[in-house]
């Protein structure tokens, strides 16, 4: 029987939901970093084997304290996206339950979605036998379809956790042609990729006060030339993305340049250019400027 249907990952920042996504689909699409909160935007990456296709919806975070339009938008895309797919995949640390996972625990069990728990990082663990009692534990609070240790690092049991999501997809034909990795556009991807360069420099408060729009994207035989710019909200981000003689700016946009080649599988050229826009991330009509829909 093939099966076909949608999978919202959903849990608190940083328990590797991205990391876990680009294991399952065997390349690289959500962007990951040590730091919380980096995935804003829903992506649907698509895993096709031969017996159906998994459609995965990455979710931000379910953050604890809204603040902020930037929050609120990121609360809301997590929620639309859980009341709106065939299954959540709930994602937990091993042997860590924090407050910001109950609000993610609560947004699942709110909804009548059926949930799988991945309890990844289990390399972390040393004896696994320390996992029986959280295991246990979790099992008490909800009937789970299925609950599996794993571990998006090593791979550890994901092909396990794959066949437990499709065996809760609905039956029925593939959505998309079995070559198809993500319905979003190499220019979204081309973006995120550059934004992951940030996220992986600098502190955590600079990504958070910064977006990456691309102006253009052209495929000029083959050979693509993308022109990006940074939106950060005072001169001084600005400095410091830059660097001492555009050092620093340079070295990002080279390295987001290796990943766009990597993924688009094609030469590309990169233009990247910082500006100053005041408060964007505050400022519902500037977010919605830049691209982030209201929901
Ligand atoms: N040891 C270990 N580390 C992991 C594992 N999975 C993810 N990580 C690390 O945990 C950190 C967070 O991973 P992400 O995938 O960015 O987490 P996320 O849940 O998508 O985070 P947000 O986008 O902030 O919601 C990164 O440093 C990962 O390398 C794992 O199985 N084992």
């Amino acid at each position: 029987m093939n099966r076909c249907g949608s999978i919202a990952i959903i849990g608190r920042p940083n328990v590797g939901k991205s990391t876990l996504l680009n294991r399952l689909l065997g390349q690289k699409l959500a962007i990951t970093s040590h730091k919380a909160q980096t995935t804003r935007h829903a992506i649907l990456g698509i895993k096709t084997r031969p017996d159906g296709q998994l459609l995965f919806v990455d979710t931000p975070g379910i953050h604890q304290r809204g603040q902020g339009a930037l929050n609120r938008y990121l609360n809301r895309a997590a929620r639309v996206a859980l009341a709106d797919v065939d299954v959540a995949l709930f994602v937990v640390e091993a042997l860590r339950f924090t407050a910001e996972d109950i609000i993610a625990f609560n947004a699942i069990t709110a909804t009548a979605t059926p949930a799988v728990v991945a309890i990844n990082k289990t390399d972390l663990v040393a004896n696994k036998t320390a996992l029986l009692p959280y295991l246990a534990e979790l099992a008490k609070r909800h009937e789970w379809l299925a609950l599996l240790p794993v571990s998006a690092r090593s791979g550890d049991q994901l092909d396990a956790l794959e066949l437990a999501l499709l065996n809760a997809l609905p039956a029925g034909e593939n959505l998309f042609p079995d070559d198809q990795l993500t319905d979003r556009s190499e220019r979204f991807l081309a973006a995120e990729l550059l934004r992951e360069q940030l996220v992986q420099r600098y502190g955590d408060e600079l990504p958070y006060h910064t977006t990456v729009g691309i102006e253009r994207f052209e495929d000029r035989a083959g050979h693509y030339h993308i022109h990006a710019l940074i939106w950060v909200e005072r001169d001084s981000q600005k400095a410091i993305i830059v660097g001492q003689r555009g050092a620093a700016l340079k070295a990002a946009a080279t390295q987001a340049r290796l990943e766009m080649q990597k993924l688009f599988d094609c030469p590309v050229r990169l233009n990247v250019w910082v500006r100053v826009k005041k408060s964007w991330s505050s400022n519902e009509a500037a977010l919605a400027q830049l691209g982030y829909s209201a929901l």
